[in-house]
């Protein structure tokens, strides 16, 4: 019989356990970014509802579809939010011009079927 086969791994239950540990945490984790995910979305979705309404508005009142200086003043509100809430500033301008691009598009669709 070999020195392994004599004595088993001391550590071998309480790896185990430790790794049944983390995958259970792991699960309880995605359980939260699934919530968060799906409350995501929804938000989302309630923004384009108001956005469609703008770009609505804009175009039967010959509107332009873009306001830099909307953008601007909601930018500098938005990268302090995101300091304050320890999240990546850079980040939260990148994500907030993402969605304003996409925004941008609809608005210039409705302009062009006015
Ligand atoms: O507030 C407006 O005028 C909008 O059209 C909305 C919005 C936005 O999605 O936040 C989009 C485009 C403008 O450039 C500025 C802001």
């Amino acid at each position: 019989m070999s020195q392994a086969e004599q004595q088993p791994e001391p550590t071998t239950g309480a790896a185990a356990a430790d790794a049944q540990a983390a995958t259970e945490r792991l699960g309880r984790l995605r359980s939260s970014i699934d919530n968060i995910d799906a409350a995501l979305v929804h938000l989302l979705a309630e923004r384009f509802k108001c956005t469609q309404e703008v770009g609505r508005l804009k175009a039967e009142h010959d509107m332009p579809a873009s306001d830099p200086a909307r953008e601007q003043r909601q930018i500098t509100r938005l990268r302090a939010l995101a300091e304050e809430s320890h999240l990546d500033p850079a980040f939260a301008e990148k994500w907030f011009n993402f969605v304003v691009a996409e925004v941008i598009h609809h608005h210039e669709r409705l302009a062009n079927q006015h």
